[in-house]
Parts: structure tokens; C-alpha cells; sequence
């Protein structure tokens, strides 16, 4: 098998840098990094395998990359990438499905829990030495179990969230999909339902779906007026499916009680954000994935299918069809 340039352009755990290192004449250089930049830009004409996530691998850099035949995305979400011209130009865009499903599914819960229960302004107020009398009603929480679980994009990570919301936590469940799917728990515990019905029907509103042309601003003001008052947003999908605009306004004045967001239009979210500050806002970094294990096992996967791809063999998942090479 030829060697082939490939160019890293995300941080990779030591030992799968080397198993590309052991086959592949690679370029470590993250466009996002500086002094990195140039190196990346300088690779690009050269290159035939790219890995990594998060940076917009867009028409521009595409263009570029004249030899590229494989991206191999650290991700399950393929947003980055202009799709258009990965399938005009035949090039094979893999990623890593289901390693990841489990632990974002299980940060979804923690989101549900930590907003209701209102877990991060509570550790404030203790760290903050304000805790110089029992707490008052004013800082109570709202209960979890029993309540409805809405959850838009009923795929891999929406199924897990389910099972955690209808068999931990005993919760009815009101999905929406794309695709139509069974439910995959007992009879009677989840009802695959309209968007509509989604949002009116819900105590907590979960999206989990991919961001595409048809899911851009999703979520206006016209679906924010259908929630229940008191309900809550949990975004674990993509920052620009729901219109900031108006969720600003659904949490000024309402319906929204509190929204849990990972993800937002801009990322790293900036740092004069309203949404940064925000008290009815609990903000993470993008870290549905973010443990150890499922880092790892992103990664191992990501050079597992840029390997096999490169080798022209399947990789074990991919967004399009395997290019002849
Ligand atoms: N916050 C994070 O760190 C993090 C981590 C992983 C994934 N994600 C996001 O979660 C998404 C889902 O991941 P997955 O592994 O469950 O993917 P999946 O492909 O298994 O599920 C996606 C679901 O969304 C549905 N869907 C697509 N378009 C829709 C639409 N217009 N309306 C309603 N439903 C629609 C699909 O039918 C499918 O059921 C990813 O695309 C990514 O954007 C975020
Ligand atoms: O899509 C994904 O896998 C996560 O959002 C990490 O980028």
C-alpha cells in the first residue's frame, strides 16, 4: 500500500497518531491554533486523507485540497462539512456513530436534572458563603420524574435519552422524528407524535436532531408560543436550530422556565454572549461527548475509518458512498 498525506487537524491521542504515522506521511497543523494555520493552509494542495472535527471544512478549504479522497470526522455530526461538494467531488466522509451515543444521552440527563433541580446556582450560592439559613422557597427546584419528556430527533442518542427518562425516571415520553421509528420501550411509555404536539404537550423539550438546510431555526418564536408555560429547552443538538432571538425572549418572557444548552450558533460562544450570563441559562462547552472513554473511543474509530478508507476498504461508517480510488 502507497503512502499517502494525510493531514491531523485536531489534537489526537498519542497512540492513534501513530498507527497513521506507521502507514501515512502526516502534517499535525490545527487551523485554529496559531502559528498552525499556515502549515494547515500549506498542506491542503497535497493532501489525500484529512482527520479531525470541529473546524468548517467548507467549499473554500475544499477547494484547496484538490487530492483529498477522505475526511475522517471525530464526530457524529457532519454539519461542518459542505456536503455539496464532498458528494460532487466523490469524497468519502466518514464518522463516528454510536461509540458517543450513551455518554451524550447520559449529559442530555444531566442537563434535565441540573436545570430543574437547579444544580449549578445552588453550588454557587454555597461557594458564594451565602448558605447562613435553611434555603428558602425562593431557590426550590422543580421535580424531574413523572414529568414529560419531548425529545425532537428520536436517532440513536434520543432513543438512549428516552430509556434513561421512561424506565429511570418514569416519565412519559412525546418523540419526534423524521424518519418514523418504534419507540423501542414497553407499550404505552413513548408516543411518536407531530412537532406540534412536541412542543404543546412537554415539561422538558430535548432536540438531538442533525442541523441540515431543513432544521436551520427550527425553533422560533411561532414554537416557542405552543410550550407549556414552565417548560424546559435542553439544546444538544446544533446552536443554530433554534433562533436565539427567541429564546431570549422565551426566557424573558416566557414560556421557558430554563434552557440547558451545549451548543450555540457561535462556538467557542463569545464572550459578551447574552446567553453566557444568563440566570435561567445553565451554558456548556459543546461536551456531550467530552469524557475519556468516549474521546478515546471517537478517536479510534476516526483512524479506524481513515485507514480502511484510504486502503479503499469500507470504513465502519460513512456518510458517502465509497469513491473509487
Ligand atoms: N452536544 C454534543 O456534544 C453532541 C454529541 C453528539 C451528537 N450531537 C448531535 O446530535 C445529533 C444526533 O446524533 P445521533 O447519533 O442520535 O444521530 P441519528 O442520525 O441516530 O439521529 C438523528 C435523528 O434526527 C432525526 N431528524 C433528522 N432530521 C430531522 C428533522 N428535520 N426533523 C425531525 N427529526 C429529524 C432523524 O430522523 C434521526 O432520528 C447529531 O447530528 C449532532 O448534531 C451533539
Ligand atoms: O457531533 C458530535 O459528535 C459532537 O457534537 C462532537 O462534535
Amino acid at each position: 500500500m502507497s503512502r499517502r498525506k494525510v493531514l491531523v487537524y485536531r489534537q489526537l491521542p498519542p497512540d492513534q497518531l501513530a498507527r497513521i504515522e506507521q502507514a501515512h506521511d502526516v502534517v499535525v497543523a490545527n487551523p485554529r491554533v496559531d502559528g498552525q494555520r499556515d502549515a494547515f493552509l500549506n498542506a491542503l494542495p497535497t493532501v489525500e486523507g484529512m482527520i479531525g472535527s470541529s473546524y468548517p471544512i467548507d467549499e473554500e478549504v475544499l477547494k484547496q485540497a484538490p487530492r483529498l479522497k477522505v475526511i475522517s470526522s471525530i464526530s457524529v455530526g457532519l454539519d461542518k462539512f459542505s456536503l455539496h461538494a464532498v458528494g460532487r467531488r466523490g469524497i468519502m466522509l466518514c464518522h463516528t456513530p454510536g461509540v458517543l451515543t450513551e455518554t451524550v444521552a447520559d449529559l442530555l440527563f444531566a442537563m434535565v436534572l441540573a436545570t430543574s433541580r437547579r444544580v449549578a446556582e445552588l453550588a454557587r450560592y454555597v461557594r458564594d458563603g451565602r448558605w447562613d439559613r435553611s434555603v428558602g422557597e425562593d431557590l426550590y427546584g422543580w421535580d424531574v420524574h413523572g414529568k414529560t419528556m419531548g425529545i425532537v430527533g428520536y436517532g440513536r442518542i434520543g432513543q438512549a435519552l428516552a430509556h434513561r427518562a421512561a424506565l429511570g425516571f418514569n416519565m412519559p415520553v412525546l418523540y419526534h422524528t423524521r424518519t418514523p421509528v418504534p419507540s423501542g420501550l414497553p407499550e404505552g411509555r413513548a408516543l411518536a407524535v407531530t412537532l406540534r404536539d412536541v412542543l404543546m404537550g412537554s415539561d422538558f423539550l430535548v432536540l438531538v436532531l442533525p442541523l441540515t438546510e431543513q432544521t436551520r431555526g427550527l425553533i422560533g418564536p411561532q414554537e416557542f408560543a405552543l410550550m407549556k408555560p414552565g417548560a424546559i429547552l435542553i439544546n444538544g443538538a446544533r446552536g443554530p436550530i433554534v433562533q436565539e432571538a427567541a429564546l431570549l425572549h422565551a426566557l424573558q418572557h416566557g414560556p421557558l422556565r430554563a434552557a440547558g444548552l451545549d451548543v450555540f450558533d457561535t462556538e467557542p460562544l463569545p464572550v459578551d454572549s447574552p446567553l453566557r450570563t444568563h440566570p435561567k441559562v445553565l451554558a456548556l462547552p459543546h461536551v456531550g461527548s467530552a469524557t475519556h472513554e468516549t474521546r478515546q473511543a471517537m478517536c479510534e474509530m476516526a483512524t479506524t475509518n481513515l485507514l480502511l478508507a484510504l486502503q479503499g476498504k469500507p470504513p465502519l461508517a460513512a456518510y458517502a458512498p465509497v469513491p473509487s480510488m
